[in-house]
């Protein structure tokens, strides 16, 4: 088998923010992740230890670290879902999504998008008329719409209630699995989670960091395919994991 084809590989060597008071915050020590087209990998670490300040960095927002990022995120098409929708309020859903498309996209038609995240049928409401998972699902429909190289989530599912947690990690699912640019250019995936039982469920290789200054614990690659996964199995797989590393107690 040929291997993957690489999307992203960065080497964090060092991030320490600076507190108004001045005091050093070391947030990043030593971290390098690569990431591969068409790989769905999960970052799991405890509050705090720098799983959202690693996001900003390898997506490009956050240029101020010691290290290296190939290719540099700007030469990539990257679609972000942030735990907080962060919809337009005055423009409609439909709105909220053509306006992040180039101006030569912005009239697509975007049925099908739509259609896949159950969202055809309220494109005329407005951000403040939706629930979080509506407004979660749009955020996730924008991030999408601009067939991005990499896609990131963070911790999009949290504070959902069962089902709407439920429809939208069926979505998730989808885009993953969905060859957006044929086989040479498929989407990696890149998402942040406190929970280990939805990362065993969608990812294909969980990041396990260790506590604030973060680096990589331990690496583990999925061999299972995502539909053959039963409750037992991820049952079986946590349980595994949190003996191994006590760490996962505190996520
Ligand atoms: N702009 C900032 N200035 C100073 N310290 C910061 C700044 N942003 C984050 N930090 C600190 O850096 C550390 C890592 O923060 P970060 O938000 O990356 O952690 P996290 O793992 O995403 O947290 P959580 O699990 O709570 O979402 C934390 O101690 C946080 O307080």
């Amino acid at each position: 088998m040929s291997a993957a084809a690489s999307l992203l590989e960065a080497r964090i060597t060092g991030k320490t923010y600076r507190r108004p008071d001045g005091v050093a915050m070391e947030a990043v020590r030593d971290l390098s992740l690569s990431l591969a087209r068409g790989e769905f990998v999960c970052l799991i670490g405890p509050s705090g230890c720098g799983k959202t300040t690693t996001l900003r960095i390898l997506t490009g927002l956050d240029r101020d670290f010691e290290g290296t990022l190939a290719p540099d995120p700007a030469q990539l098409s990257i679609g972000i879902a942030f735990q907080e929708p962060r919809l337009l309020p005055w423009r409609t859903v439909e709105e909220n999504i053509r306006i992040v498309l180039p101006p030569a996209r912005r009239g697509m038609d975007l049925f099908g998008l739509m259609e896949t995240f159950g969202l055809a049928a309220h494109r005329a409401r407005y951000p403040g008329e939706l629930s979080l998972g509506l407004a979660r699902r749009v955020s996730l429909a924008r991030a999408l719409a601009v067939e991005p190289d990499l896609l990131v989530l963070d911790e999009p599912f949290v504070s959902l209630d069962a089902q709407a947690a439920v429809e939208l990690r069926r979505c998730v699912t989808l885009a993953a699995e969905r060859e957006q640019k044929g086989a040479a250019g498929r989407m990696g995936v890149l998402m942040v989670t406190h929970n280990v039982r939805e990362a065993l469920q969608l990812a294909d290789r969980l990041v396990l960091l260790a506590p604030r200054p973060t680096y990589i614990l331990e690496e583990v690659r999925l061999g299972v395919p995502r539909a053959a996964r039963s409750p037992d199995w991820i049952e079986a797989e946590r349980a595994a994991l949190a003996a191994c590393f006590p760490v996962l107690s505190e996520v």
